[in-house]
Formats: C-alpha cells, sequence, structure tokens
C-alpha cells in the first residue's frame, strides 16, 4: 500500500522540486502519490480570499476555517494524519519522519500569514490524528518549506525509495551526536590530505577514529545531544 501525500497549500509551485530526484523517483516507483491541491480552489468568494483579521486583535492576518475545511474534507479519510506546521508545534525529529513514513495518508496543511484559525485543527482533532509540527525554532513565512523538509526526511525512509538501505543501517546505528566528516579522492587536494587512517584498510582503526571525531564534532556543534546531557 503506497503512502498517499495530499498537500494544501496557497503556493502549489513551492513543491515543484518534489519532482525531482529521490522524490520523483519515490512516485515513479508507486511507493509513495503526492498530490498537491491549492486552497484558493476551495474559497467560494469573487476574490478566492484564505484569510482575515483576527479576534482579539493584533498585528497580521490569520487563515479562515472554511477554505481549510473544504479542502481537508475533499481528502481525508478516517486512516488520515493531518500535519500542520507551526512554529508552535512539538519538534518534528527523525523519529517522528520514521513514523510518518510508515503512515497511510499524511495530509499537510501549508498556513501563511499568522497562521491557520485554530479552530480547524479543533474540528479534526477528534475525527483523525492531527500533529501540530515544527522544523525547528525560527519562524519561516509559511509552512511550505516545513512541508518540503517534512515529506523528504519521511518519504526517504519508506522501504524501497532508498536504493542502498545499507545507509539507512549506518544512520539508525548512528552514536548519539552527530556523523563523523566524510572524505573521498583525491587523496590531497589543495595541500590537504585525507586523514592517513582512512587509506589504512584498518577497520577496527577507522571505526574508532570515526567514533571520535563523532564526539569531537558532538561536543562542539552539538553538545545537547551528548549522552547525559
Ligand atoms: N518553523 C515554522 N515557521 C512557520 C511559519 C508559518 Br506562517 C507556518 C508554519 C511554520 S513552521
Amino acid at each position: 500500500m503506497p503512502l498517499r501525500i495530499d498537500v494544501i497549500t496557497i503556493f502549489p509551485d513551492y513543491f515543484a522540486p518534489l519532482q525531482l530526484s529521490l522524490m520523483g523517483k519515490a512516485q515513479q516507483s508507486g511507493l509513495v502519490t503526492i498530490a498537491i491541491h491549492d486552497l484558493r480552489e476551495f474559497t467560494s468568494d469573487r476574490h478566492r480570499s484564505v484569510d482575515d483579521t483576527p479576534y482579539g486583535g493584533g498585528a497580521g492576518m490569520v487563515m479562515t476555517p472554511e477554505p481549510w475545511g473544504q479542502a481537508i474534507d475533499a481528502v481525508v479519510t478516517d486512516q488520515s494524519t493531518l500535519i500542520v506546521p507551526t512554529p508552535a508545534g512539538k519538534l518534528f525529529s527523525q523519529p517522528v519522519a520514521a513514523e510518518l513514513a510508515h503512515s497511510t495518508h499524511l495530509i499537510f496543511a501549508c498556513g501563511r500569514y499568522e497562521g491557520i484559525d485554530q479552530r480547524v485543527v479543533e474540528y479534526y482533532r477528534p475525527r483523525i490524528d492531527v500533529r501540530e509540527l515544527s522544523i525547528g525554532d525560527y519562524v519561516l513565512a509559511g509552512g511550505d518549506v516545513a512541508t518540503l523538509a517534512m515529506i523528504e526526511a519521511s518519504v526517504r525512509l519508506v522501504p524501497g525509495v532508498l536504493g542502498n538501505p545499507e545507509s539507512l543501517v549506518e544512520e539508525s546505528h548512528q552514536l548519539p551526536g552527530v556523523e563523523y566528516p566524510s572524505y573521498t579522492k583525491p587523496p590531497t587536494w589543495r595541500g590537504l590530505d585525507v586523514p592517513e587512517v582512512l587509506l589504512s584498510g584498518h577497520h577496527d582503526q577507522i571505526a574508532r577514529w570515526r567514533a571520535e571525531q563523532s564526539t569531537i564534532r558532538t561536543t562542539h556543534n552539538r553538545p545537547d545531544l551528548l549522552p547525559g546531557s
């Protein structure tokens, strides 16, 4: 059963990259089907409006609930998971990507402006799995880029999508922390040599060096990922 993904957005063109490379191949292989829907197709006024001023005042505009209700109703089933990208959401992560990769149907609601009227989440929450997710502690101009990132991170974990599942095995055995640095040919480049141990053929020494490099890098770049932190 392929993973079905429906994306609802006011900027369908943002999702053209999903036709390329690994994501494009995943769709051609039939492992994943991705459909992009223009929210404005679900409006009913002459101006095809999707936003209005916020109750309670404040800057910016809020996306009105009805077009979202119409758009989500057009694709939802009892197997759907509705994902709402928002800076206020739980943090998306590799474990969440793995969960989404094993879903049946994902609906991404890409908000803009100050976000979507909260009643959309409130309406669907009793009916289907609803997840408000953020991709990091920074604010984008909309949920579209966050959705692209979450789709790519999840779809690559769908069994059969990655040509070489070995790389997933390595990832899953990744020590807590960040990955070691990688090198390839030439052995010397602009006077810089590849670390000798990597050319030695001593696999135990190479594994030890890589573990050390991972720890050094994690300590420097991501001490929050160190064990016991
Ligand atoms: N980090 C994130 N920023 C945003 C902004 C908007 Br507007 C909608 C969704 C997201 S997710």
